[in-house]
């Protein structure tokens, strides 16, 4: 199939990928033209994983190319797809570029015959497909839905850092179409996938998303508040509580073997909160959502509320252990999870912020999103390391925020050696606690306070 794709960022690009990977002819448009020429020659201006092999393989097979001329690129496809951003600001999602673009596409459909479908992919709030997208289309193309072009709301579920597995590999795929043409074009778009296909209507796939995402978040919050509770019980891991929950086979289905072990979910635990481009924009619209419907969402308040104040739990861990002002603190981690380079509510800048308003001198390090990081305003009078042994060099402190894999390399002698008081905070329950504060390193944990002095090593010999 010839598809074209609306909007170029993390879904844009990953989707457009992926399905021509899987065998169809794909025009990724952006107004962005830096973007489009590097799409072109293979590079993806985003770091996600895996994403730059599939790209190289796909542009050197001609099975995708990148263009800012929408017309052409919708003129020659049989599915356009709409990925473009929908931010929410102030509790209100911003439609201004789904309006511009749906305006743009119909534009493109009044100089075509040919049956074509519409997609919105971008996350929507319920009615948006057929009150905003469907008219912005009817005005332009000068055609009504269902005389020569369909409608869907198709929404992504992937998350960023494993996009692309996310992507060809997904849970299932939810489709709210505008009738039985639409629906069939959609059904042989995704004729090779091997997930459940839920076909339903634009607003229930549109809430299908924010419910899912609101769900999610809602647990990550719970999980928080848990981790606080175990926090002021010392020698009680979070961790260890989550792992003795998550067995119950209500949430991690016990495999078929005997005597195999279940393979524990390795989603919701404790940390800094949720961040990244979806999870706060998304709770905060249904929530607006909501409230505009009349419905009270004291849940959904709560979520947030939870999820803004814990990152600040990490500046209650150091104030603990030092006066702040002057002392140098290394943050390790800027992306809002490991395996992209997104900092767009990183929980990394609550804690920054905290940092610099206590008068901290603030160096920083992540392993891929420096590039973005540096042309970043909050980001501005800290100093960037050029990796983690340099960032932690005479620090009084080092705050662990993402969890990427290479700070597993971080050992309680590197902490001795490098700074000046090891003292690690750990956002994440990401390094061990007991050989850390055995090896006379001062560990604070989110959801683990250690009994200290620690039990004695029991001797075997
Ligand atoms: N990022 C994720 O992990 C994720 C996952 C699932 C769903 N979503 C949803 O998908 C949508 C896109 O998210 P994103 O993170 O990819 O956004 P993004 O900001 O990374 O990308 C949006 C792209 O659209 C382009 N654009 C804007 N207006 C355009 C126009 N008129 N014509 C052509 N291009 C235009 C922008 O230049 C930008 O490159 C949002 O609604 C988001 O909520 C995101
Ligand atoms: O147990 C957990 C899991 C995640 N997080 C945090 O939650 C945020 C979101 O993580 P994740 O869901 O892995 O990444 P996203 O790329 O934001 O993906 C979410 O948002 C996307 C955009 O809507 C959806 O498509 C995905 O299904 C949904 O998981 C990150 O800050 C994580 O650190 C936790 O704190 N604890």
């Amino acid at each position: 199939m010839n598809l074209s794709i609306v909007g170029t960022g993390y879904v844009g690009l990953v989707t457009g990928t992926c399905l021509a990977a899987a065998g169809h002819r794909v025009a990724c448009v952006d107004v962005r033209a830096n973007i489009v020429e590097m799409i072109n020659s293979g590079r993806p201006p985003i770091y996600e994983a895996g994403l730059e092999l599939l790209l190289s393989q796909v542009i050197r097979d001609a099975m995708l190319t990148a263009t800012t001329d929408l017309d052409s690129a919708v003129a020659n496809s049989d599915v356009t797809m709409l990925c473009v951003g929908t931010p929410t600001v102030n509790s209100q999602t911003d439609l201004s570029q789904i309006q511009l673009a749906s305006q743009s596409i119909g534009g493109a459909l009044r100089k075509k015959t040919a049956y074509h479908v519409v997609v919105v992919k971008s996350t929507v709030l319920p009615g948006t497909t057929e009150d905003l997208v469907q008219p912005s289309i009817e005005n332009a193309c000068q055609r009504k839905l269902g005389e020569g072009w369909g409608l869907c709301m198709n929404p992504e579920f992937l998350r960023e850092g494993q996009a692309v597995e996310d992507c060809r590999w997904p849970d299932r795929i939810v489709i709210g179409v505008s009738d039985d043409r639409a629906a069939e074009v959609m059904r042989q778009l995704y004729a090779g996938s091997h997930c459940p296909l839920v076909v339903t209507t634009p607003k229930t796939a549109e809430m299908i998303k924010y419910v899912a995402n609101s769900l999610f978040a809602t647990l990550i919050s719970f999980s928080n508040e848990v981790g606080n509770l175990c926090a002021s019980v010392p020698g009680v891991d979070a961790r260890e509580v989550w792992r003795g929950v998550h067995l119950d086979r209500r949430l991690t289905p016990m495999r078929a073997e005997p005597g195999k072990p279940a393979e524990v979910v390795h989603y919701l635990w404790h940390g800094l909160g949720f961040g990244g481009s979806c999870f706060p924009k998304d709770v905060a619209a249904l929530r607006g959502f909501g409230k505009r419907n009349g419905v009270a969402t004291g849940l959904l308040d709560s979520v947030l509320t939870t999820n803004e104040t814990q990152p600040l739990r990490m500046i209650d861990l150091l104030e603990k252990e030092m006066d702040v002002p002057n002392k140098k603190v290394a943050v390790l981690g800027l992306a809002f999870k490991p395996g992209t380079d997104d900092l767009r509510d990183s929980p990394a800048f609550p804690v920054i912020r905290a940092l610099k308003k206590r008068g901290a001198k603030v160096v920083v390090h992540d392993p891929v999103a420096m590039p973005l990081a540096r042309r970043h305003d909050e980001l501005s009078g800290v100093d960037f390391a050029s990796d983690w042994q340099d960032a932690l060099k005479e620090a009084d402190a080092c705050c662990l925020v993402t969890s990427w894999s290479e700070y597993k390399a971080i050992t309680p002698e590197h902490c001795l050696q490098f700074m000046r008081q090891p003292v690690i905070l750990d956002g994440r329950g990401f390094f061990d606690p007991t050989s850390f504060t055995r090896a006379g390193v001062i560990w604070r944990g989110i959801g683990y306070t250690p009994i200290v002095p620690l039990p004695a090593v029991p001797k075997w010999d």
